[in-house]
């Protein structure tokens, strides 16, 4: 038996083996699906399958990367660079830019992000004069993209009254039009969106059958890593290639399916079996990541989702830790026990920053968390992925526009953006004057500026020589730009636009922290020029922007070595692991998420989220949620999210300290433990520790953000004596509207921060902000 085999339990040395025909390795969280996939692939090279006849789609491109290093370990890395391995994305834009002048795209063809799109969608909607709170972009790019990857093309939206029925009742009758309109601009700008590369993957293996038939003899064998969040566009595009030799293998969980909202489809993987004859199945069942606790733990959790396939997971890990429950008073004191149960664990178990991760359902629950860790008392070093990504920040997607009109003078998003960026006096009006000719022409903007001279747009002399001046520019940095690599004109134009002159005249931090970013962006181009000569592959700009456009965050970079927590929504977290983690914000309302509680499908699908979630962890998982946190503005009480009492108890541990109920009252088995007879729950005591470094102050906990909004007062608030009494003092017996009796054992601030500690029978401790709780006193 080849050697690497070994590293291999015996159901996963079956599925590595297993040569030809269609088959499905499904299995839980942990359980070596990606590292079959990737033996998989060592193994078929081995016996003699050329790289170049394998195609193997992964979740992100940083997946593709690592599984490639592997793979090269055991067939060679000069062997390994030649496999197709990437995402959906990245792949099927590789195919366009050879294929894509079948359907009329240029190979140089720009891929528009979203904010590009929403910026497309934004000057149609304009230019059609509709109404902007009807139509906001963003919903409508959504509502666009979700026709896209059902592959409704404009003529069969016209073609479905339902669709347009639809439209009509949500009172946006114009959707067709401005999808209409979405496409032919892609079209001419010489663009496409994430959704296009996919859609005009599936219409150009429809349309012509000879490009399909030299892709499917190409990937003899194809191999698809999360195959449970693949969407209709791209299982039809799998499911075509595949077609000839049925050398298909996907790999996947259906009880890690989280995109439903991005278009992903379950019944993919639920109905694979059907769509090929003799599938072969494999079943994984021994987790490898988890200690035991963690993996019981998320099984007790999934038991209770009604969609699912029949699997099992077990460990041969020790039992390890309890998941610990931290409940906390606010999101600033939640943020502040994950700092220093992360710095407890630095100093105590000597674990790197790398080993941990913070998972959150939304982004916006960073903040909290930053605050805290860049506090001098704490100064944990972090990194987000996600959010606004580095490539998405305007200044670096000022630079990048001009690098992108250098290979695509037609992109047109790309030229309103620089048209007028360092500012040489070319107006808003000019320029929708010059978008509105464009399409009246039928041109890009671009080639409508370079004929100047031949249409009557009504421009003065001026502003005229400022085009032209401006044209004139761009096609002398054309010229420049031949013959050198992506660093060499990166450096080139920022140099010759001042663009770094512009951001300093600013002055400001902020201004500051921008050069700094263009400076990180040519440091980064010159990372890829030098990275690629090396590898002696190609290092021109094009190929960069390619690279750019479609880097999952997690692709970046580090700036540095340095050990960094890393933090990121569940979604990003697929795939991922971390000997810590923490999953933070554990309420109703916010995980699962508000929206979601209306369908048993939606609530399932969170559930399947925390599982996610809890199934990155290998040695320690920590939930916390916090009893008020600050959402829109407002300061809200929170409830304890379900999830954390779907776990069975035995695999918990509780770490906030339990009250002694001051009364027995109906409220007491309301607590989240306490419907469990409470011998069962292991309360472990508190360990005693010094604290590992000063705590920031309390007083900074309740410091409202600087955008909150006043909630308006109660009007029934003064409505009559003793209702909802602001007057409280340590001692007194109050009622909470919610909480029903407790009583006051501590007060703190002063005026709008007023607070008290209260100790409730149903819920236990809980700090109140005066304002806001409504409080009456009892006695
Ligand atoms: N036979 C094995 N021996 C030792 N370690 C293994 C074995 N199989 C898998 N592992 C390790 O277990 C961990 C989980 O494996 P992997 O990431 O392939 O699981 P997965 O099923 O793809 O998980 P996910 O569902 O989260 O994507 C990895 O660290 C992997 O190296
Ligand atoms: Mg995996």
């Amino acid at each position: 038996m080849d050697k690497y085999l070994e590293n291999l339990n015996e159901s996963q040395r079956a599925a590595v083996v297993h040569k030809n025909g269609p088959m499905i390795i499904i299995a839980g969280a942990g359980s070596g699906k990606t590292r079959v996939l990737t033996y998989r692939i060592a193994h078929l090279m081995n016996g003699g399958v050329d790289a170049f006849n394998i195609l193997s789609l992964t979740f992100t491109n940083k997946a593709a990367r690592e599984m490639k290093e592997r793979i090269g370990q055991v067939v060679g890395t000069s062997e390994a660079k030649n496999l197709w391995m990437g995402t959906f994305h990245s792949v099927f834009a590789r195919i366009l830019r050879s294929e894509g002048h079948n359907l009329g795209f240029p190979s140089n063809f720009t891929i528009y992000d979203s904010q590009d799109s929403v910026r497309l969608i934004g000057s149609i909607i304009k230019e059609m004069q509709l109404d902007k709170e009807l139509y906001k972009a963003k919903q409508v790019l959504s509502r666009i993209s979700s026709f896209k990857n059902s592959l409704i093309t404009v003529k069969a939206y016209y073609n479905n009254p339902d669709l347009i029925e639809s439209d009509k009742m949500t009172q946006r009758p114009k959707m067709g039009e401005i999808y209409n309109q979405y496409v032919e601009r892609c079209f001419k700008a010489g663009a496409m969106d994430f959704d296009d590369l996919l859609l005009r993957t599936n219409e150009l293996l429809t349309r012509f059958p000879e490009v399909l038939s030299r892709y499917q003899d190409r990937f003899k064998y194809i191999l698809v890593d999360e195959y449970q969040d693949t969407n209709h566009s791209q299982y039809l595009i799998v499911r075509a290639l595949a077609d000839r030799f049925q050398n298909i293998c996907v790999v996947g969980d259906d009880s890690q399916s989280i995109y439903a909202f991005r278009g992903a489809n379950i019944q993919n993987i639920l109905n694979f079996q059907n769509n090929y004859d003799d599938v072969k199945i494999f079943k994984l069942e021994q987790n490898y990541r988890s200690s035991n606790n963690i993996v019981e733990a998320a099984n007790s959790v999934i038991e209770k989702n009604k969609t699912k396939l029949d699997k099992e997971v077990w460990t041969d890990n020790k039992d390890g830790e309890l998941v610990k429950v931290k409940r906390n008073a606010t999101e600033v004191k939640e943020a502040q026990f994950v700092a220093q149960s992360i710095l407890q664990h630095v100093e105590e178990n000597e674990i790197s920053l790398n080993d941990v991760a913070i998972l959150y359902r939304t982004n916006s629950q960073t903040r909290a968390i930053e605050d805290v860790f860049r506090h001098r008392n704490y100064n944990i070093d972090y990194v987000i992925y996600g959010g606004l990504s580095f490539y998405q920040r305007k200044e670096i997607k000022d630079v990048i526009s001009y690098l992108r009109i250098l290979i695509n003078p037609n992109d047109e998003e790309a030229l309103k953006r620089i048209i007028n960026y360092p500012a040489r006096g070319i107006g808003a009006t000019t320029l929708d004057k010059l978008s509105v000719a464009a399409n009246h022409y039928n041109k890009s903007i671009f080639e409508l500026l370079c004929n100047l001279k031949n249409v009557d747009l009504n421009l003065n002399a001026g502003t005229k020589t400022k085009l032209i001046n401006f044209v004139t520019m761009i096609k002398h940095f054309e010229i420049e730009a031949q013959n050198k690599n992506a660093f060499e004109v990166a450096d080139f134009i920022v140099k010759q636009t001042r663009i770094v002159k512009e951001l300093e005249k600013d002055g400001t931090p902020e201004g500051i922290s921008k050069v700094e970013n263009v400076q990180e962006l040519l440091n980064a181009i010159k990372g890829f020029t030098d990275e690629q000569q090396e590898k002696k592959e190609d290092d021109s700009l094009a190929f960069f922007l390619e690279d750019a456009a479609l880097a999952s965050d997690l692709d970046k970079k580090a700036k540095d070595d340095t050990p960094k927590v890393s933090l990121m929504t569940i979604h990003m977290s697929k795939g991922l692991e971390y000997p810590y983690v923490y999953i933070i914000g554990l309420e109703e309302n916010l995980f699962p998420s508000a929206m979601s509680m209306n369908t048993r499908s939606e609530l399932e699908e969170e559930r399947r989220l925390f599982y996610v979630a809890l199934t990155r962890a290998e040695t320690q998982a920590y939930l916390s949620y916090s009893q008020n946190r600050y959402r829109w503005g407002k300061l809200v009480d929170c409830e304890p999210s379900r999830f954390i009492q779907e776990i069975d108890e035995k695999y918990l541990e509780l770490l906030s300290p339990r009250i002694a109920p001051i009364a027995q009252n109906k409220f007491l088995n309301e607590d989240i433990f306490g419907s469990v007879p409470q011998d069962k729950i292991r309360f472990k005591k508190p360990i005693q520790r010094p604290p590992i470094k000063k705590k920031p102050s309390v007083r900074a906990e309740f410091t409202a953000p600087k955008n909150l909004k006043r909630v308006p007062k109660n009007p029934t608030a003064n409505a009559g004596p003793n209702l909802f009494d602001t007057n409280i003092n340590v001692g007194n017996i109050v009622e909470h509207l919610k909480f029903g009796k407790g009583k006051v054992i501590g007060m703190e601030g002063g005026g709008a921060n007023k607070k008290a500690e209260i100790q409730f029978a149903s819920v236990g401790i809980k700090k109140l902000l005066l304002q806001f709780a409504k409080l009456k006193i009892i006695s």
